[in-house]
């Protein structure tokens, strides 16, 4: 039997995080549906049409540590307004929200486009300026030179690209249980979250 949680929210606010961890913890798959648009932008950064490489995407193209760099992650966030980009990928995260054994995904549109029937749904934030330090330290700790102020400047403008596109906006769902981990370490947030999945289980 399915079972499906749904896990949005914006840039770096620990979503992965939560997801990885709740997968974990509960045996469900996980998906990072981030890394599909990010491997459609990685694709026009070479010159591909956006619709093009959305059609072509194969889940091997996800496995790609080249993927989290800032300049990709723009270049997602670009191709993420793209109806068409979009409808591509529609069917791939749907089945694999199906799967036997449960599921879940973290993205932007999964409680509200993808998933609207999940069992769980969640939706993490942090102020920008605690997501850009922890993802500051994260990409300096893998050897990306950038300073706190691009990387500030990163999540704000793809913020105000996925809440303002006109398809599939970052959006909580009205029935979304709202986690700010702002001031909670990650075993705090991941207790928060895993308390919420086990009350629907
Ligand atoms: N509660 C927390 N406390 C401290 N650091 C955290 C917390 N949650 C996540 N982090 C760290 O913040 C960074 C961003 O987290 P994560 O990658 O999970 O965010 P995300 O929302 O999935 O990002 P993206 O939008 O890029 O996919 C990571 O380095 C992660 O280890
Ligand atoms: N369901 C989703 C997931 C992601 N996006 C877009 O991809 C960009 C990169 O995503 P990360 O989660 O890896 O930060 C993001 O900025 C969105 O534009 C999306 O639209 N829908």
């Amino acid at each position: 039997m399915s079972f499906t949680v749904a896990i949005d929210g914006p840039a770096a606010s620990g979503k992965g995080t939560i997801a990885r961890a709740v997968a974990a913890r509960f045996g469900f798959a996980h998906l990072d549906t981030g890394l599909l648009y990010r491997a459609v932008g990685a694709r026009t950064l070479l010159g591909e049409e956006p619709e093009v490489a959305a059609r072509a995407l194969r889940a091997e193209d996800l496995d790609n540590e080249d993927l989290r760099t800032p300049e990709v992650a723009q270049a997602a966030s670009r191709v993420a307004a793209i109806p068409e980009v979009r409808a591509a990928l529609v069917d791939f995260q749907r089945s694999f929200a199906m799967r036997a054994g449960g599921a879940v995904l973290d993205g932007r549109d999964i409680g509200t486009v993808i998933c609207p029937e999940a069992d769980v749904k969640l939706f993490v934030t942090a102020s920008a300026e605690v997501r850009a330090r922890r993802r500051h330290a994260e990409l300096v700790g893998k050897g990306h030179d950038v300073t706190p102020g691009q990387v500030l400047a990163d999540i704000r403008e793809r913020d105000a690209r996925d809440a303002g596109r006109a398809d599939a906006p970052m959006v909580a769902a009205e029935d979304a249980m709202h986690l700010d981990t702002s001031t909670l370490d990650i075993d705090a947030a991941v207790e928060a979250a895993c308390a919420e999945v086990a009350r629907h289980r």
